[in-house]
């Protein structure tokens, strides 16, 4: 049976999401790397998104984010605002809640097209990183760079549910510098499951400028859980006040670490491209 999919993108940051709240879909490594091919048959994004049934009351869905390469994440933040999106205007409502192997996140509507997210408290040990070894992840002890380019060093290491190194920059970096380093850092030996890296230049108290080499998809126009983390390691530094524009190329995201209850509040826009059928042979 051929099977339904949305095309979605948070600031550029793209979605093939399905839903398999009737249709279980349980996707091999390989179905997942097809449909994100671009070109060649595939559809062509960043990540794929499942949207599945609730496992827990209270909850509208059970969701699971897969990147290009075929791997599963724990956490999507674009794609989770897309998601909120989706089941707040399935739903008649204007607040969602729904579960995934991170823990429990909520959406409410932010206006047209526009929608706030708690992406919960970050976890800031060097276990919940996870770190290979205990470090002081405010100040880990890592400097990285590409043959032909100034090293970075000295970035703070923070997990929205998937992991993140952010590396505070004096000017915003290059495409060529964040693809060169980004695949140096993301498979180095202190990250054991990999790591997505931000290169995060702070304009202002209010303002960070952010580019960010994702484990698994490579450079996107955007990264949710990386802006979240970029904000919560400016905080962490001293940079930043609790709220700041996170900005992409491609447009800017809010981020509050909040106060109150420690969690990280994301406020950004989500797109609908267009709807289509998966292909016979890539549907799982
Ligand atoms: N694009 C995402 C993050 C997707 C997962 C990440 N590449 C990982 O492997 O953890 C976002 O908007 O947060």
């Amino acid at each position: 049976m051929s099977r339904t999919f949305l095309k979605m993108n948070g600031l550029g940051n793209d979605f093939v999401v399905i839903e398999s709240l009737t249709q279980p879909f349980d996707p091999s490594p390989e179905q997942i790397r097809q449909i994100a091919k671009r070109g060649q048959g595939g559809i062509g994004c960043d990540q794929v998104v499942a949207i599945d049934p609730p496992k827990a009351p209270g909850a509208s869905a059970y969701v699971r984010f897969w990147n290009a390469d075929g791997e599963e994440a724990g956490a999507c933040g674009n794609a989770t605002r897309c998601v909120a999106w989706l089941l707040m205007r399935s739903g008649g409502k204007d607040a969602v809640a729904f579960d995934t192997s991170a823990g429990r996140l909520s959406g409410v509507m932010a206006g047209d097209k526009r929608v706030t997210v708690d992406m919960g408290e970050p976890r800031l040990a060097w276990e919940q990183i996870p770190l290979a070894e205990e470090m002081d992840t405010a100040r880990v002890e890592l400097q990285v760079g590409p043959i032909d380019a100034p090293w970075v060093h000295t970035p703070v290491c923070v997990s929205m549910g998937n992991p993140h190194v952010v590396f505070f920059v004096d000017a915003p970096v290059s495409d060529e510098f964040a693809e060169k380093t980004g695949s140096l850092v993301e498979h180095h030996p202190l990250f054991p499951e990999g790591v997505n890296v931000g290169f995060a230049h702070v304009v202002s108290r209010d303002h960070i400028k952010l580019k960010v080499w994702e484990r698994g998809a490579g450079l996107t126009a955007a990264c949710g859980t990386g802006a979240c983390a970029a904000q919560v390691a400016a905080v962490r530094r001293g940079l930043t006040d609790r709220v700041a524009t996170v900005e992409f190329e491609s447009g800017p995201l809010v981020i509050e670490w909040r106060q109150a209850d420690g969690h990280v509040i994301m406020t950004g826009p989500v797109a609908l491209e267009f709807t289509g059928k998966l292909p016979e042979g890539i549907a799982a």
